[in-house]
């Protein structure tokens, strides 16, 4: 049976957050089919722009025939009716396989009515972040959201007594780039890693007001000291890479964005709000907490199946670029603005590939696309030694003397459109030279 929401539902559904693509909404009734869900609606740009996917005309059309030509091999992803129906069979059967299906809810469709949508785009429009709402307002041509899994709680609700804290991280690209297409000029991009030299653009741009802390490389590194360094300077720098959340309520990080340093009062605050879930003396509940994250991340090995995926991207933008224009059959952009008999030469292999390389590398590189740009949410609650039968891992605080388990999940897999390539290759030449300027 389909679902549906309908203005009388409208007041159940808050606010939980939202990226720049989707605004997400947490249940607050007690309808036992919503108890534990989310609702992911799309959003629209206040101005539209092809380059970024958004294209009112195109916005109910099903892939591009380019886009077809790609996702061949996943059948019923072509045949999809619509875009979000294809995006949604992305995540499926191209994203779970790949990172494990354990770990990744796909969501069920459910109708919205339009009344609903504008009741719930009106009642929380004031705990919208401002740049948020000035870009994007909900798309009212969708009249359908995604429901998930809501995975700052445990299913079936807490056990009694019990609490939910999960932790959200955006960890981005994990690794630096060995490509023999980076040309001697982007050199940099082999020794520093794109999210340090995104910071200073983002600074430059006031998107951000300190640089971060948080080295990616860290975070995948595999070794657990430095991985408890990297979740250390996600807490000190959340920007839009770290939040925290308490029975779904966010205590740490930027709802809907990104956030300011922790300063701290914001620190001393956390530290209280951890009385009762972490069991230490004030002043070393954070830091034990912080070793909790670490030592459940590196356990589970999550972290190096999404570097694989990562991965994937294995020659680079400013070689799978030259395989874009291949498959789109035009004329190459990238060859054009770097000129040159000798320049060419190199990316003469590119362009003499066969369909089917081309193909690949793109696909490839829109997977590792999406495995750059996802988020990873970890959520913990004490567990009991008499919960043997327990599905989760558990893992044992040494400083606490507390036992946990924990799940983990990767939520916003949205498949990139074809035609980002483009902005990608922009995007990364303007990200170096910003850096290498400052
Ligand atoms: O290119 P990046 O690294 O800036 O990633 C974009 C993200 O910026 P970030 O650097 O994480 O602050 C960006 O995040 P914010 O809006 O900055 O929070 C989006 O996730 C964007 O994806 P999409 O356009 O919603 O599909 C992301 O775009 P994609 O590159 O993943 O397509
Ligand atoms: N299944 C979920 N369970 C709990 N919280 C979620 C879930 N999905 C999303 N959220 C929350 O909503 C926020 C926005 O969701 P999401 O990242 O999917 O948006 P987006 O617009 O696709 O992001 P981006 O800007 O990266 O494209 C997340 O940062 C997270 O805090
Ligand atoms: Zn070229």
């Amino acid at each position: 049976m389909e679902l549906v929401l309908e203005l009388k539902d409208a007041d159940d559904w808050i606010y939980r957050g939202e990226g720049a693509a989707n605004l997400v909404l947490a249940y607050s009734g007690s309808s036992p089919t919503f108890v534990g869900k989310v609702l992911r609606i799309q959003k629209a740009p206040r101005i539209e722009s092809p380059i970024n996917g958004y294209d009112s005309e195109d916005s109910h059309s099903a892939l591009t025939n380019d886009e077809c030509l790609l996702w061949r091999e996943t059948e019923d992803l072509v045949s999809a009716p619509t875009r979000e129906i294809a995006e949604q069979l992305y995540v499926q059967h191209v994203i779970s396989p790949l990172l494990g299906y354990e770990h990744v809810d796909a969501g069920n469709r459910v109708f919205l009515s339009k009344e609903f949508l504008k009741t719930v785009e009106k009642n929380i429009l004031s705990q919208r972040p401002s740049q948020r709402v000035d870009a994007a307002m909900v798309n009212a041509q969708c009249d359908f959201a995604l429901l998930m899994s809501d995975h700052s709680v445990f299913p079936y609700g807490n056990l009694q007594g019990n609490f939910c804290i999960s932790v959200e991280i955006k960890p981005k690209c994990g690794f630096l780039p060995v490509s023999r297409f980076i040309s001697e000029e982007n050199d940099i991009k082999r020794s520093i890693t794109r999210f340090e030299m995104h910071q200073s653009i983002k600074l430059h741009q006031r998107e951000i007001s300190e640089i971060s802390e948080y080295n990616p490389l860290d975070l995948f590194s595999g070794s657990k000291d430095r991985m408890h360094k990297a979740i250390k300077a996600l807490f000190v720098t959340p920007q839009n890479n770290f939040r925290v959340f308490l029975n779904g309520s966010l205590i740490l990080g930027g709802l809907g964005g990104g956030a300011d340093s922790t300063s701290c009062m914001i620190g001393e605050a956390f530290e209280n709000v951890l009385n009762g879930v972490i069991q230490a003396d004030g002043g070393q509940r954070t830091s034990n907490f912080l070793h909790l994250v670490t030592e459940a991340i590196s356990r589970s090995g999550l972290l190096d199946r999404l570097l694989e995926v990562q991965k994937l991207d294995n020659i680079d933008i400013e070689g799978a670029i030259h395989a874009y224009y291949n498959l789109v059959c035009q004329p190459c952009i990238a060859c054009r603005d770097l000129g040159g008999e000798k320049l060419s030469a190199r990316y003469a292999y590119l362009h003499s590939m066969s369909s089917d390389e081309s193909l690949k590398i793109v696909r490839d590189y829109l997977i590792a696309a999406t495995a750059k740009d996802l988020s990873l949410m970890i959520s913990f609650r004490t567990r009991e030694d008499r919960d043997v039968e327990s599905p989760y891992n558990g893992v044992f605080l040494d400083s606490t003397n507390q036992r946990f388990e924990y799940k983990e999940s990767f939520i916003d897999l949205d498949m990139k459109p074809l035609k980002k390539m483009e902005l990608y290759y922009e995007r990364d030449q303007q990200i170096v030279n910003c850096y290498s300027q400052m």
